[in-house]
């Protein structure tokens, strides 16, 4: 196994509080290994302490304890030149660009190549090649101001490429941009995340961004990770309330309106239906189980709604079925042997 390009080992972060208040503790004994050339995506709510996370990986804090480890170095224990290398060596875009009015998409580009002592005649051939990667190559001498966001967060992120680091950092580079624009910028940290191998970790509190193209996931409550893993995985069986929370709406489909709403917890007669999802991963997606439920088992499924998108490249389908609730346990039982994740939503009937 290759090292992790980033490893938070038991970090904790406090803050004194003003008036001696106690201190408020904004991650808390954190363990995390992100893996290198994986985009890995950190979720939680505001406050959750993401932005810290984000911010000990470069460096722009250090742990009360624990260490953070980037690329084999020790973060928290770097000399001010061992930080100056983490530095170029961790590139990092943002929710509002943070681009320089009064530079042209050419001159923000250039500035980090500047500020690390970069020879004139290197930078414009290196300039060339970072507008042609984001597709600037029509706004090269414009101003910030006669830009779109998206074309902003494209300055961004061939600023953030510019000293050719290896691990890229986004602290919620798509929050500011509407949805056909966030997925083009998403499509463009996946195209870096491959051509370059490049390791993305981002910080997100929208699951949308973490189903398109985050491999890897860590969802995080105050202060403190609560559930982490392969998209995939973490989608297919959330085991915490908040992950599950975040999924709402994500994936999967809705009860529809006409059976939303006489829905009711508990069974009113012997003859109700309970209203099940079942959701279908990885091989199993297109089995044809709820067919062999009906034929092998006599049991008759009523399908409600359903369908079938892609998370970390493979197929994962989800379908609201109504199963007579005489045979429901039994029902429940053979799917999921074969594979299958069922769970009640309520009652009809
Ligand atoms: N410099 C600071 N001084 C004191 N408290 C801080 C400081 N930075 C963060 N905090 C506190 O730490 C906790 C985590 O903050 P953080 O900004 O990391 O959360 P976040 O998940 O990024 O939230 P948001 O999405 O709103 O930025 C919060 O309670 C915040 O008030």
């Amino acid at each position: 196994m290759a090292e992790p390009a980033i490893s938070f080992q038991g970090v904790t972060r406090r803050y004194p509080q003003k008036g001696g208040a106690g201190d408020v503790v904004a991650l808390h004994d954190i363990w995390l290994d992100v893996p290198q050339g994986a985009i890995t995506g950190i979720i939680g709510r505001s406050g959750a302490g993401k932005s810290t996370l984000l911010r000990l990986v470069n460096g722009l804090e250090r742990p009360s304890s624990g260490k953070v480890i980037v690329n084999e170095r020790d973060v928290g224990a770097a000399s001010d030149a061992g930080l100056r290398r983490i530095r170029r060596e961790v590139g990092m875009i943002f929710q509002h660009f943070n681009l320089l009015a009064s530079r042209t998409v050419a001159e923000n580009i250039a500035l980090p190549l500047e500020i690390a002592g970069e020879e004139g005649a290197r930078i414009a051939p290196r300039i060339d090649e970072l507008i042609e990667r984001v597709g600037l190559g029509a706004q090269r001498n414009r101003y910030p101001a006669e830009l779109s966001g998206g074309q902003k967060q494209r300055v961004g992120i061939a600023r953030a490429l510019a000293t050719g680091p290896r691990v890229l950092l986004s602290d919620e580079a798509t929050s500011a941009l509407d949805p056909d624009t966030t997925r083009q910028v998403l499509a463009l940290l996946q195209d870096i995340n491959r051509e370059l191998g490049l390791t993305i970790l981002l910080i997100t509190h929208e699951m949308a961004v973490v189903r398109d193209i985050c491999s890897q996931v860590a969802v995080i409550e105050g202060g403190r990770i609560v559930e982490a893993g392969e998209t995939y995985e973490v989608f297919s069986k959330p085991a915490h309330s908040t992950t599950r929370s975040f999924l709402t709406g994500v994936t999967g489909v809705a009860v529809p309106q006409f059976v939303a709403h006489r829905m009711q917890d508990a069974p009113q007669s012997p003859t109700a239906e309970a209203v099940v999802q079942v959701t279908f991963i990885g091989g199993h997606a297109t089995d044809p189980m709820l067919a062999r439920l009906t034929s092998e088992r006599g049991v008759s499924v009523n399908i409600l709604a359903g369908a079938i998108e892609e998370i970390g490249d493979k197929p994962f389908g989800s379908l609201i079925v109504a199963l007579p609730v005489a045979r429901l346990e039994e029902s429940r039982r053979f799917l999921e042997e074969h594979g299958l994740l069922t769970e009640v939503l309520g009652h009809v009937g």
